[in-house]
């Protein structure tokens, strides 16, 4: 038998990347030899083992039929006369489809290497469509490498997206690819990629409509909705957000798809009109608790956060409350970094300072400084309890308000 190594640790080598997982194709072997040898199976759908020692990916050599509609309708076939050039033509794109032999020399029947050099995504063969999942792997390489396209790949995923494949993913498939894309250095190419190929009509059309949305030119100089929702996600990755705060940025002006055109560019009341969007997309694409509730959030207070300055003390003291900052500070600090994204990610104004984020932080601190059970004790009535503890968050709120604006500190 032959042990080839493949897939993505091949192209990162290339790359001159890190490279986190190998993984192998056995070729003239059946699963009985590899039994023998001490390899334990893992695969329940494909004849996949683990190496006794390093406990690396080794699967047979095999090709795949789709039999039925979305990700599980395959049928796999994986015998020793399977050659390594049948088992890479199966996979998605010429760079994920070189392998390399254990004297190191590349096996490249695709041509990856040099659509590797030439930064382009092109499909093997044309079962890339069998595996709607690819459209999103290819967007999310698209964020992580900034590659193009290839055009006839780019016609295919089209034709994939309007066959309605992707409508068979289920939500988790969908998230999972989406996160990682998210996660990836450029994350509005990964959206691009999606647009491009008419999926993100499909997947997240709250966010599609967005494109093609006019703002007022004098807060945003790009115009659009939907780009400058890009710059924002874009400056949250370079500045290493969490996932958590690059989602709820990626969704935070959804209510701007709902305005009424007459009305633009203008978006009056569009942060409560996106609170339920935002909501019904989390919830379709099943996300934890915690990832929704900070979309919601900044949803719901961006406008807000952005104009502490004309804020009365006591709509700061109520905005804390109602962003639960007092026992949630990170996810407040999460909030206010988000909006700072907001602000920034527009077109010239990515240096603009943003002191409301320092402020925020300090009022927040400010709040929970407030010894609640020093208060309480003080209190005769228990019912008393929590209007004298609000008071005294109130007083410390509106005493480093006043700090804040006469220049003193913030
Ligand atoms: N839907 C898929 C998933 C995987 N593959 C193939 O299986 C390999 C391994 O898949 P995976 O580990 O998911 O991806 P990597 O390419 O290693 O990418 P990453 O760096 O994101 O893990 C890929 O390189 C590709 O050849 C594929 O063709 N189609």
């Amino acid at each position: 038998m032959q042990v080839y190594r493949v897939g993505g640790a091949v192209r990162d080598r290339l790359l001159g990347l890190p490279v986190k997982d190998h993984d192998y194709v056995v070729v003239g072997a059946r699963a009985e030899e590899l039994l023998s040898r001490g390899f334990q199976p893992v695969g329940r759908d494909f004849p996949v083992f683990l190496h006794p020692v390093s406990h690396e990916e080794y699967a047979l050599a095999r090709t795949e039929r789709k039999s039925g509609s979305g990700y599980t309708g395959f049928v796999v076939h994986a015998d020793p006369e399977v050659t390594l050039e049948q088992d890479l033509a199966r996979r998605d794109l010429t760079i994920n489809a070189m392998a390399e032999g254990a004297d190191g020399l590349l096996l490249d029947p695709y041509g990856g290497e040099a659509d590797l050099r030439a930064g382009l995504l092109r499909h093997v063969s044309p079962a890339f469509v069998e595996d709607p999942v690819r459209v999103l792997r290819l967007a999310r390489f698209a964020a992580r490498f900034g590659f193009q396209t290839a055009p006839e790949t780019a016609v295919l995923l089209q034709q994939l997206v309007q066959s309605g494949e992707l409508d068979h993913l289920v939500a988790e498939r969908v998230w999972q690819e989406f996160a990682k894309g998210l996660m990836e250095a450029r994350p509005s190419l990964m959206i691009r990629s999606l647009r491009e190929s008419g999926a993100l009509a499909v997947i997240l059309p709250e966010l599609d409509r967005l494109f093609g949305v006019p703002q007022p030119p004098l807060h945003h100089p790009e115009v659009d909705s939907g780009e400058h929702v890009l710059l924002a996600l874009d400056l949250a990755a370079e500045e290493g957000a969490s996932l958590a705060v690059r989602w709820a940025v990626l969704l935070h002006d959804l209510g701007k798809g709902l305005t009424d055109p007459a009305d633009w560019p203008r978006h009056h009341g569009h942060e409560q009109a996106g609170v339920p969007v935002v909501s019904a997309v989390c919830e379709r694409l099943k996300l934890p608790a915690a990832l929704r509730e900070l979309a919601e959030l900044v949803c719901l207070l961006h406008l807000q956060i952005h104009r502490l300055a004309e804020l009365r003390p006591s709509t700061v003291l109520k905005l804390l409350e109602r962003a639960d900052a007092v026992r949630r500070p990170d996810r407040f600090a999460e909030l206010v970094q988000a909006c700072r994204f907001d602000a920034q990610g527009r077109t010239g104004l990515q240096q603009r300072a943003y002191p409301q984020q320092a402020q925020w932080l300090e009022l927040q601190q400010a709040a929970r400084a407030v010894d609640a059970g020093a208060v309480a004790k003080a209190c005769a009535k228990p019912q008393a309890i929590p209007q004298a503890v609000h008071d005294a968050r109130l007083q410390a709120v509106s005493a480093i308000l006043a700090a804040q604006r006469s220049g003193a500190t913030g």
